[in-house]
């Protein structure tokens, strides 16, 4: 089945997917890998497929924001995903987890539109235990803090007039804010898959972005190279317990 809006045959595709936010990050993921092939790079969706120790793994990148990120989610397991882990970035809400370290998500709120079009209000975003845990497990082999707990997941990036609601669910004890993970567990829920995520934080969630955001720094990016061998393990741990 050709998926035409990822522009990949599903034939292609594996069972066990890693997706990001950035096209480069995918490419990065995907150096990791041996016999890496690159399917197809359309719109903001670049899709590779590689191996790690002899499981063969699928990488895409889905852009910025829930919308975009939702349809690459519903071809891949519409092509034949089980299995899907987000390496993302995410905003700190504490100093317990500065910049520099990886949270991984066991939940998220839903404060973003697309949701709500897809299931009622009180419908939980909620990873797979199995996913998680591997994820918890495998981050916790590197150097650096790694968190599991709430994170957030919001439409807006930069604020507007409106108050972000940053304070409360921070209050609340949630980790970390990023744009993307609820829609990911909701439509694992909704289409019988199991998903994933970790994010590494690369800034302070109530900071004004405008002026300070900067995910390019060498922190950060330790922090990324951790998190992306962390959920390649991660996913080579869940081929075996599946196997
Ligand atoms: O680093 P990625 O995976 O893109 O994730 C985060 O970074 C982007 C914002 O800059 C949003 O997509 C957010 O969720
Ligand atoms: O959505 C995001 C992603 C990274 N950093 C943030 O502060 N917010």
């Amino acid at each position: 089945m050709f998926l035409s809006i990822l522009q990949v045959n599903s034939e292609d595709l594996t069972p066990y997917a890693i997706v990001c936010g950035d096209p480069f990050r995918a490419e990065a993921i995907s150096r990791k890998l041996d016999n890496v092939r690159e399917l197809s790079f359309s719109r903001e969706y670049r899709t590779f497929v590689g191996a790690k120790d002899g499981v063969p793994i699928t990488i895409v990148s889905h852009g910025v924001g829930s919308p975009g990120a939702a349809v690459c989610f519903e071809e891949l397991i519409k092509g034949g995903v089980k299995t899907l882990i987000r390496v993302g970035t995410a905003g700190s809400y504490s100093a317990d987890v500065p910049p520099g370290s990886l949270v991984v998500s066991t939940a998220a709120v839903r404060e973003e539109g697309l949701t709500r079009q897809l299931v009622p209000h009180g419908f939980p975003a909620v990873a797979d235990h199995a996913v998680t845990r591997a994820l918890y497990q495998a981050a916790s082999e590197s150097d650096g803090l790694v968190k599991q707990g709430i994170t957030v997941t919001l439409d807006a990036f930069f604020q507007g007039v409106e108050e972000f609601p940053h304070r409360k669910y921070k209050q609340a004890g949630a980790l970390a804010v990023e744009m993307e993970i609820a829609a990911l567990y909701v439509i694992a829920s909704l289409r019988g898959v199991r998903a994933g995520a970790i994010v590494a934080l690369d800034g302070y969630a109530d900071a004004d972005l405008r002026e300070v955001y900067n995910p390019h720094t060498d922190v950060v990016s330790g922090a990324i190279e951790r998190e992306i061998d962390a959920a390649i393990r991660a996913m080579v741990k869940l081929h075996t317990e599946d196997n």
